[in-house]
């Protein structure tokens, strides 16, 4: 079995229109990885997820999708797919919803019934089973999309804003499922705005921007290139302080910032400073968020030049 999921090459996507919404990109996705598909408004992310689940045909494509030609429907089977903004039939309970891509996904009845059962419980609506969708919150049919995403125990799952509308603990128990996802060895593609959400999941990311992949690796090499440390300091004289500015060295709000990732550098700082009597009240190591990696790579390629949720408040990126 190959280690790659996914090893395109090539992929472009014009629409009738003009538009280009894939610009030749290349993508190797490793087996049992949970994988992060970011990008701003417009990027070409679901045109990417629509060409993999063969709802859209690419004008060019080179490459393989689970060790088959893209666009091979039989390929489906082994997928599972949250499509953003899933809607279900308001009628259907939430196990019905299930059995309905049972059904599509060409399961057996007696198969599907044990599984709907335990997935149900799994994300949480265990209770809620027999009740018509139609009632219920928007986080709660999301839980519905994701069991049915899951139904046919997928080897790769695709899911498109998993947690819109997800309470914080619905996020939790969507952050456990993917680890237990990832035990399984299931590689997971996810695509959110929810940058800080996809930090605590994420193996690796793609940062696509205009059609084009700006950035691709292991997310702790991509946020931990840029690393730093702040000592936070006690009363210090001015002209002291001044003493220690430098490229590499700046002052915020009573922090010695030094951006470096050897300790060793930042050592003697800490014995000048305790040599001129300054009292040091923390030192702090600090990666760069994958919201500052997210704004260096794609930078005013953004419509409105932040991803669609409300930014969290952070520091500035580091330099
Ligand atoms: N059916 C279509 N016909 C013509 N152009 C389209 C079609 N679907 C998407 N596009 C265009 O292709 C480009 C990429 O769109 P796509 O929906 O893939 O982006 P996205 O990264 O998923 O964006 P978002 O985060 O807003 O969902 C955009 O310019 C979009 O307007």
């Amino acid at each position: 079995m190959s280690e790659w999921v996914l090893d395109l090459k090539g992929v472009r996507k014009v629409y009738r229109g003009g538009v280009e919404a894939l610009r030749g990109v290349d993508l190797q996705v490793p087996r049992g990885t949970i994988f992060g598909l970011l990008g701003p408004n417009g990027a070409g992310k679901s045109t990417l997820v629509k060409i993999l689940t063969t709802i859209i045909r690419p004008t060019a494509c080179e490459g393989t999708f689970l060790g088959e030609a893209v666009g091979h429907k039989p390929t489906l089977k082994r997928v599972g797919y949250l499509p953003e903004h899933a809607r279900f039939p308001e009628y259907l309970t939430a196990r019905e919803v299930v059995h309905m891509a049972a059904g599509l996904s060409g399961m057996q009845p007696a198969v599907t019934r044990g599984r709907a059962n335990t997935l149900l419980e799994r994300v949480g609506l265990g209770d809620w089973q027999n009740k018509k969708v139609g009632g219920f919150s928007k986080g709660m049919k999301q839980r519905v999309g994701i069991a049915q995403a899951l139904i046919n125990d997928p080897e790769v799952i695709f899911l498109d804003e998993p947690t819109d509308g997800v309470d914080p603990a619905g996020r939790r128990d969507f952050r456990l499922l993917l680890e237990e996802l990832r035990k399984e060895g299931k590689t997971v593609f996810v695509n959110s705005h929810l940058l800080g959400e996809l930090e605590m999941v994420c193996d690796r990311v793609a940062i696509l921007s205009k059609g084009e992949i700006k950035l691709e690796g292991a997310l702790k090499d991509l946020t931990g290139r840029q690393v730093e440390y702040r000592i936070s300091c006690g009363k210090i004289d001015s002209v002291f302080k001044q003493s220690f500015v430098n490229d590499g060295t700046r002052w915020e709000a009573g922090d010695l910032v030094v951006a470096t990732a050897a300790a060793e550098e930042v050592m003697p700082l800490l014995d000048q400073l305790r040599a001129g009597g300054v009292v040091i009240e923390g030192l702090v190591r600090k990666s760069a968020s994958l919201e500052d990696v997210f704004m260096e790579a794609v930078g005013t390629d953004t419509p409105g030049a932040a991803p669609k949720a409300a930014r969290s408040p952070q520091p500035p990126a580091l330099k």
